[in-house]
């Protein structure tokens, strides 16, 4: 059995708030980030479910101001380190700057897979505060490998520490995982993560594909809170790497009741695959559309699925959101 260092990264106070319409409480923040800090968890993410600055119609609205969130968060915190999420363009380098103030010890500049290179100032802006920082390449799926190995250099060239493989869709499938992760521990000299989805239920398979081939950050939610079916769930990957021999400083017992005793309390509704969300890993569309799409198949009186089809089909992308209401009332017409 081979011995492996991972650093879990818990998304489930940021993931999740897709889940939740971006409705956490200062209270609920609290006690699931208490919980991941007792359970031996090193970072956890807390920002609206589109990152720093998502707060708006287009993405939905917070029920609680994100700096508020972190600031808490960080409160809470005597041996995890808070991360933040931000997508330039949605977030801006003030809201970095604010939300290190607070005391956030990482970043993740998120961008398409093909846009690294709106990120430049914002990884610069990252190690400048000297936080953690890592490029974090969304929906991975819609370049070749060859793209998004040159999208991953440019993240290593501006400082990148971490450089992710997004699964924002759930839709790779293992042998994709392990491909796209081995082309970049080839070229990369900075360490690699990688954050799965579970709308065709592989996002565990695909994690420790991700991990064989030299990923050193995985992401998770407790319960698997987070968009469509939700990520890697957090509590059974630390009893899966146990098994496997891969350390991960987190205590078992302790992060299932973090699971099963606080984030359940905290879900809307079970974290399931859906016919919805399996219908998005199928066709790739991005994880976070699901209660766009439920709301948009309820107001315009369409099948929640030909929406995501279409939308698969005009390789619809986050940002985009306002195309699921027009494809539906197209649909509908
Ligand atoms: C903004 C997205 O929710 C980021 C993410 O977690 C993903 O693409 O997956
Ligand atoms: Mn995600």
């Amino acid at each position: 059995m081979n011995s492996k260092n991972l650093y879990l990264v818990d998304v489930t106070l940021r993931d999740g708030s897709h889940a939740v319409k971006h409705a956490f409480t200062e209270e609920q923040i609290r006690v699931v980030a208490r919980s991941l800090d007792q359970a031996g968890v090193k970072f956890f993410e807390v920002s609206h479910g589109d990152g720093l600055g998502g707060s708006s119609l287009q993405y939905g609205l917070s029920f609680v101001n994100e700096m508020k969130l972190i600031e808490a968060a960080v409160d809470e915190c005597r041996q995890s380190e808070v991360s933040v999420l931000l997508i330039p363009g949605i977030g801006t380098k003030d809201h970095l700057d604010e939300a290190a103030k607070l005391g956030a010890k990482m970043v993740r500049v998120a961008t398409h897979v093909t846009e690294a290179d709106v990120a430049q100032q914002h990884i610069q802006l990252g190690r400048e505060l000297g936080l953690k920082t890592a490029g974090f390449l969304m929906m991975a799926h819609m370049a070749p490998v060859d793209k998004l190995v040159q999208q991953a250099k440019l993240f290593e060239s501006y400082g990148a520490e971490i450089v992710y493989i997004v699964d924002s869709a759930g839709t790779l499938l293992p042998h994709q995982v392990k491909d796209r992760t081995a082309a970049l521990r080839q070229v990369l000299t900075c360490d690699i993560g990688f954050h799965g989805h579970n709308n065709l239920s592989l996002a565990m398979a695909n994690t420790i594909e991700a991990i064989n081939e030299g990923a050193t950050y995985v992401d998770g939610s407790l319960r698997c809170l987070g968009a469509g079916s939700g990520n890697t769930q957090t509590e059974v990957m630390v009893a899966v790497f146990e098994r496997l021999g891969f350390l991960t400083g987190i205590d078992l017992y302790p992060i299932m009741d973090a699971a099963n005793g606080v984030a359940a309390q905290i879900m809307q509704r079970p974290q399931e695959v859906t016919g919805t969300s399996l219908i998005m890993g199928y066709s790739g569309v991005y994880s976070s559309f699901l209660l766009h799409t439920q709301d948009a198949a309820k107001r315009f009186g369409v099948d929640e699925r030909d929406i995501l089809v279409e939308l698969g089909k005009r390789q619809a992308v986050g940002g985009q959101e306002d195309l699921i209401f027009q494809v539906a009332a197209e649909l509908a017409n």
